[in-house]
């Protein structure tokens, strides 16, 4: 019995110039939280056949809401004096997403699976050597990792040039970056394919190698946490950090502001995973702060609480 349930009531042909450029039509993303949804929102949007899987169907239930919402938005900038085409392009964007809670069923038809599940080593390998076996041979495996090893999480897979990194960033409608990481075994087809896709889904491609934290999160990560140890030492209070890093730095949002945006779980799954594997870098350090919220559930943006309180959504 199939799995797959379409959200969207009308689909009507769509064609656009930038899904002509990509000889991928079909897009499995696997986890269905901030950064999945993102990214089947930005490849529904440039004409691609989406399936959305998450374990959890609450989450896809959520994911289907948070898309439309945001598609709205684009919509809103898109169509200013034509709201009718505005709502043609939520509905048809929308009715090219189905969800699924089955990754191996939605993995069939694939020519791209795109990963954004937990920042976890094994519970990654376990949905990769799953999938290598079901998912059509000339099917590009990639995962969205902030901070693992693309040769390591390939390492199960026998695809392995046909497998890499596409790392976006968050909010990922907005953000114009992705970072196409070559792994030691991927292949030159598989990478231009990458790049290709990554321009036929709005984004501005740079070229990275399979090193910790790519290029943004090497040099992102640690300037977070230094924010956050300053912060635990009571150097200065949190809106002063945020606020001089804004005015004095001109970033759109200040650290620990950040550091709650992108998720403290996630924040913490980078730093301990970058500890265990460099333990004689100060900079990779674990942070007593850090982990005491994350224990406590305060997980940021999404938990209705970090280093900030939010509304819950
Ligand atoms: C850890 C990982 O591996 C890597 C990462 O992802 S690191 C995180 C990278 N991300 C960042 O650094 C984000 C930094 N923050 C920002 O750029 C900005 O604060 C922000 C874009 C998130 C929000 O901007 P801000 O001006 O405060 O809010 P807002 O006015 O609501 O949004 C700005 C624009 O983006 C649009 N927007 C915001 N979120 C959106 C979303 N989820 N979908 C679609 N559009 C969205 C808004 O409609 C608005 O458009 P407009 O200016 O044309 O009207
Ligand atoms: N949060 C960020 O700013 C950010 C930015 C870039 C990359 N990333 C990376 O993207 C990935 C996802 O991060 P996120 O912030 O979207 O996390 P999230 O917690 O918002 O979402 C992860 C989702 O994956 C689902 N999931 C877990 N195991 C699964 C499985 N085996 N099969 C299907 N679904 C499963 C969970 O139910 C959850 O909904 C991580 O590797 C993270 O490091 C995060």
């Amino acid at each position: 019995m199939t799995k797959l349930v379409q959200f969207g009531v009308i689909a009507r042909n769509f064609s656009s110039s930038s899904a002509m450029q990509s000889a991928i039509k079909n897009v499995t993303v696997i986890g269905g939280g901030l950064m999945g949804s993102g990214i089947a929102q930005v490849s529904a949007q440039a004409g691609q056949n989406v399936i959305l899987v998450d374990v959890s169907s609450d989450v896809l239930a959520k994911s289907q809401k948070s898309i439309g919402a945001n598609l709205g938005r684009v919509a809103k900038k898109m169509y200013k004096d034509k709201p009718q085409e505005g709502e043609k392009f939520v509905t048809d964007a929308m009715a090219r997403i189905k969800t699924s809670t089955d990754p191996s069923e939605a993995s069939k038809s694939a020519d791209l699976v795109v990963e954004a599940i937990v920042e976890n080593m094994s519970v990654k390998h376990k949905l990769f050597s799953q999938l290598d076996g079901v998912a059509p041979n000339h099917t590009i495996f990639a995962s969205n990792t902030s901070s693992l090893s693309i040769n390591e999480i390939c390492s199960v897979v026998k695809r392995k040039d046909r497998f890499g990194g596409l790392h976006f960033f968050n909010p990922v409608p907005v953000m114009r970056l992705l970072e196409v990481v070559r792994g030691a075994e991927t292949s030159d087809a598989t990478y231009k394919t990458m790049m290709e896709w990554g321009k036929a889904v709005g984004k501005t491609c740079i070229t990275c190698k399979d090193t910790p934290g790519f290029v943004v999160n090497r040099l992102l990560v640690p300037y977070i946490c230094e924010a956050i140890r300053l912060y635990e030492r009571g150097d200065a209070s949190a809106r002063d950090i945020d606020t001089a890093m804004k005015l004095g730095a001109g970033y759109p949002m200040g650290p620990l502001e950040l550091a709650d945006y992108v998720g403290l779980d996630t924040n913490k799954f980078i730093l301990d995973g970058w500890h265990k594997k460099y333990p004689d870098q100060p900079l990779f350090n674990p942070i007593p702060l850090l982990d005491k919220l994350v224990a406590e559930g305060k997980l940021g943006v999404k938990a209705g609480e970090g280093f900030y309180k939010y509304d819950k959504k």
